[in-house]
């Protein structure tokens, strides 16, 4: 798909869509409870419909309503002699989706095969090769990289693990150790994306499970728990309307509804880099409304907060100087090499980026130029893209624009409601 997008003055309201993360992560804890929750305000992105399709490979019953899903879950408890997990479950491309499902997944007694596609094949998975064999799951992977066969059951135990190159790992041992655990510890060295995990143990307690974490370093389960069925709302998504935030900042003026300003995402930290860069901001409890201000460039530290770097450099593509972000050596290994692929489509707009070690400077207020540029298929490269095109000095052509559907499938028509100028052609 090729989408065009056109400069234009940003004025309107909008609803963010539903996080991607939150969702994930509550399909998650419903397969591990015994009974039936809903999810409300569900997200239909793929890496969503992915994780419900895993749910469903692994023993829960998932029903759609209109504005929900039923989740019946069966508790995968290790070797429950009802429970018949498919032989080979499908993550898409979803990172969070396979790290997080496959400690899960080896809670059964029955050998799986876990797959994915497009970019998650290249993304790295050594990590439980290390790791699970210590917890007695066999696991084999292709070099490091998909499918990985798994045998269980996952027996808890104390462990230390790395936490460096992504928190997605410990999310997944969390959720698996919340099922069964009983006195043990993980123990985590050199912890990146912190509030990831934050996030995974509020959603983790919404569903009974406590777990007493130290300085993000030890997480303690004590006496043994069950997740308990119930009902969550999954919240708006800060990691998607950082685009429409700055898409106002740089263009004119947005109100975006259903935003936690207490949510643990990491991701709302794009607040205090819109601060910092001049954007004038009235933040409500679940509204923010924004405005252009005068831009300047900024310093940010995104080590914790990855998924901010697209929606950063967009920014500082429109502050005049350079904008100093730090971090970059976490954009590896996401849909694309982010530093670089930002590099690459922003200097195709007339927008110099320089990569010096862990840090990225972003030469803006030199003026965005039309052009066509690519996604890499890399849903936030296209994003990215369509937001530095509103003050560009004419259209840019973004091919694979259908990247999006991997987090925000009404990313267009969001941009579209606040005044974006976007057409979107099929190819044949
Ligand atoms: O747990 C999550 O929902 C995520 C964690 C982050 O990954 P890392 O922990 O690898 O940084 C983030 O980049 C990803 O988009 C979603
Ligand atoms: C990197 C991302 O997601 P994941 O790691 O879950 O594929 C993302 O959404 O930008």
């Amino acid at each position: 798909m090729q989408v065009t997008v056109s400069p234009a003055s940003i004025k309107g309201t909008v609803t963010a869509n539903p996080s991607k993360s939150a969702m994930q992560r509550a399909v998650a804890a419903a397969l591990l409870a015994k009974g039936k929750s809903i999810i409300r305000n569900p997200g239909l992105s793929n890496d969503c419909l992915a994780a419900l399709g895993v749910a469903e490979n692994l023993g829960a019953t998932v029903k759609r309503g209109e504005d929900y899903f039923e989740i019946t879950g069966n508790g995968m408890q290790p070797s429950a002699a009802e429970q018949q997990p498919a032989s080979t479950i499908n993550c898409g491309e979803s990172g969070l989706g396979i790290r997080m499902f496959t400690p899960i997944a080896a809670l059964a007694a029955s050998a799986i095969t876990i797959d994915g596609h497009g970019s998650l094949a290249t993304r790295p998975m050594d990590f439980f090769q290390e790791v699970l064999p210590q917890l007695d799951v066999q696991c084999t992977t292709q070099g490091g990289r998909l499918p990985l066969k798994i045998q269980g059951p996952l027996h808890p135990k104390d462990i230390t693990i790395d936490g460096s190159l992504s928190s997605q790992f410990l999310t997944g041992l969390l959720m698996a150790y919340g099922a069964t655990a009983e006195d043990v510890t993980i123990t985590v060295k050199d912890l990146k994306s912190k509030p990831y995990i934050a996030l995974t143990l509020q959603l983790m307690a919404h569903f009974g499970v406590k777990v007493e974490q130290k300085n993000f370093e030890q997480f303690h389960f004590g006496k043994k728990q069950a997740y308990k069925a119930g009902e969550y709302t999954v919240e708006g998504d800060w990691s998607g309307a950082a685009f429409l935030l700055v898409a106002a900042a740089v263009a004119g003026k947005a109100e975006v509804h259903h935003l936690n300003t207490q949510s643990a995402q990491s991701d709302k930290a794009i607040l205090t880099a819109l601060e910092d860069a001049g954007a004038q901001m009235m933040p409500g409890m679940f509204t923010i409304i924004i405005e252009k201000g005068g831009l300047q460039p900024f310093e940010f530290d995104a080590t914790d907060c990855p998924d901010l770097f697209p929606p950063l450099v967009a920014l500082a593509a429109n502050c005049k100087g350079t904008t100093k972000i730090k971090g970059v050596s976490r954009l590896a290994h996401k849909e694309s090499d982010r530093g670089v692929t930002l590099q690459e489509e922003f200097g195709k707009m007339g927008i110099r980026i320089d990569l010096q070690e862990d840090e990225m400077l972003v030469h803006g207020g030199t003026g965005i130029k039309g052009a066509n540029v690519h996604s890499h298929n890399d849903h936030r490269i296209a994003m990215a893209c369509a937001v530095a095109a509103l003050t560009a000095d004419g259209p840019v052509v973004i091919e694979n624009a259908e990247a999006i559907n991997k987090s925000y499938p009404e990313f267009y028509e969001h941009l579209q409601q606040i005044g974006g100028k976007v057409s979107i052609a099929q190819h044949a």
